[in-house]
């Protein structure tokens, strides 16, 4: 039987128009923006069983009645707004059309911590917003006079930012950079850094408001779908894991984990950065090395969530702050503490939580729920002494590092990387699409990101379907070859290169030979 199945199989593949695979912001939107262009012959393809993606909640702790709470596990500001006659970042005017409850996060309110307890060391977020101007005008002359780029480091040491060896410096460090991008500023880029900050915070605005709606973020997602897809729509595969795309200049076919399959004319994969990292989707032909290129070089940055309730009644932090920071001599050992038992938040709640990027989010992501749980109570009771700090009522955190469906949590700009390289990852291969917050340029790692370049891809293809788009639908706008800017014959002894660029030992040549 099972031979039989086989053989079979790919005669019994649902036929589609457009397979949209993924279904998080990007996924629901470029559905969507099909069915509005009039493709109604499309399947969403997803893993999990339900919608929504990264954008994603969990329940938590209890409320006075013993209710669980609902928390984000994934996304959770609707970052820049609007401005009055500017434009709206999209997700606020679908938080606000879904009437998703959300309240002003206000970066300001915070009181800043070590080892020691409570020290007042915000006069180094002053010092560190002079060397961020810098930076800033610096970034300006880097894209428009096509210089080349540099790592956020240098261009803060440029700046006379020099943290290093000062845990206060660095923690504040850690809340104006990793805190927002997930990687340090040695990983990342200078240029794209401050573009990417720039297109929202002073493209929108710069109001961060943070969802407490206990339906969940997604309530906007799901809002969305709604309006397109019918209640138990048969367009909408849940539980299937894509595992293999097999792509050309005329179709596209998708194998899933259940050996399903997908014939399509077009397809337009969601996944993030990580997922195609991972190289559980293998690729029919392999990926071309432009695309390969693109995809291991940009970066997928781990957020960490680390969720306590405490006795609401035994609080021990200042109940009207929103955020603390702590400085430990290991940079980005449990850094930032949010409060939500504020009267906007969810009051009442004892919820109190803490966030580790990247690198402490691979430590977490790889001991258990104990381990971390007691290294987060020793530094609470280092910060707010340890005859105040009690036993907490609930503990949990996601590993999203070691999550199979997004391997991180959103993507990041490494330094050097240029427009070019990044237009490598939104290509097409052929007829399968790519969108995604990684694919933006200028939003990448938002939601609102997602959301434009989901809404982009369904346009085109819809276009391309009924022979309006006005370029090759199945050949994308690549840079096949991304050159540096020394040229060979500048690797002389007049520039300090004074031995062979080709590995040798001894007068034996391990590769290549000469050179
Ligand atoms: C912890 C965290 C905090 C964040 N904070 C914010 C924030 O405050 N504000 C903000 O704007 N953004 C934030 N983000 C980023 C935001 O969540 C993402 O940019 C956005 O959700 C990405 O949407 P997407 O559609 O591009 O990708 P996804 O949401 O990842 O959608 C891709 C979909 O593909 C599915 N998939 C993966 N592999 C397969 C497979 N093999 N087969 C089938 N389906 C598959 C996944 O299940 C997923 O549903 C945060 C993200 C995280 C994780």
């Amino acid at each position: 039987a099972p031979l039989q199945e086989r053989t079979h199989a790919s005669h019994q593949c649902k036929k589609t128009k457009v397979a949209v695979l993924g279904a998080g912001v990007a996924g629901i939107t470029a559905a969507q923006a099909l069915s509005d262009s009039g493709v109604e012959d499309f399947l969403i393809v997803e893993y999990n069983s339900e919608i929504g993606g990264r954008c994603r909640h969990t329940t938590f702790g209890r409320d006075p009645q013993g209710k669980p709470y609902t928390l984000e596990l994934g996304a959770n500001w609707i970052q820049g707004t609007v401005s009055p006659g500017g434009p709206e970042n999209p997700i606020w005017t679908l938080a606000k059309k879904y009437e998703v409850k959300n309240a002003f996060s206000n970066l300001s309110s915070l009181l800043t911590y070590d080892q020691s307890g409570p020290v007042d060391y915000l006069d180094k977020l002053d010092t560190f917003e002079d060397a961020y101007a810098a930076v800033e005008s610096d970034a300006g002359f880097i894209l428009v006079e096509n210089f080349q780029d540099r790592s956020f480091r240098s261009a803060l040491n440029l700046a006379g930012w020099k943290p290093q060896g000062d845990p206060q410096a660095q923690a504040i460090e850690w809340y104006e950079m990793d805190y927002e991008y997930a990687q340090t500023p040695d990983v990342s880029s200078q240029e794209f850094t401050i573009a990417n900050f720039n297109s929202t915070f002073y493209g929108f605005s710069e109001i961060n408001n943070f969802v407490v709606d206990q339906r969940g973020y997604n309530a906007f997602i799901h809002g969305q779908a709604s309006e397109f897809l019918a209640e138990n729509d048969p367009r909408l595969l849940l539980s299937t894991i894509v595992t293999n795309i097999t792509w050309s200049h005329h179709g596209v076919t998708i194998t899933n984990a259940d050996s399903s399959c997908i014939e399509a004319e077009y397809a337009i994969t969601t996944f993030s950065v990580g997922v195609l990292q991972s190289g559980d989707i293998t690729f029919t032909p392999e990926l071309p090395d432009w695309k390969k290129i693109a995809i291991q070089t940009f970066q997928m940055g781990v957020y960490s969530k680390i969720f306590f309730q405490f006795p609401p009644d035994q609080i021990f932090w200042d109940n009207s702050t929103q955020f603390s920071l702590y400085a430990s001599p290991t940079r980005g050992y449990y850094p930032v503490w949010q409060n939500l038992d504020l009267p906007d938040f969810i009051p009442g709640s004892g919820i109190f939580f803490v966030t580790v990027v990247t690198d402490q989010s691979y430590i977490v992501d790889h001991q258990d729920d104990e381990t971390t749980k007691q290294q987060i109570l020793v530094t609470l009771r280092q910060m707010f002494g340890a005859e105040n700090v009690p036993e907490p009522l609930d503990f949990m955190y996601p590993r999203w590092s070691t999550t199979p469906w997004a391997y991180g949590s959103y993507s990041n700009w490494p330094p050097g990387l240029t427009l070019e390289g990044h237009q490598n990852l939104r290509a097409n291969n052929g007829r399968v699409w790519y969108a995604g917050e990684a694919t933006s340029a200028e939003f990448y790692g938002y939601l609102h990101g997602a959301y434009f370049e989901g809404k982009a891809a369904g346009e085109k293809i819809a276009a391309c379907l009924q022979g309006k788009y006005h370029q090759d639908c199945s050949n994308g706008n690549v840079y096949k070859l991304l050159h540096g800017t020394t040229r060979p014959d500048e690797y002389s002894i007049e520039n300090g290169w004074t031995q062979t660029s080709f590995q040798t030992v001894g007068d034996v040549d391990v590769e290549g030979g000469g050179g």
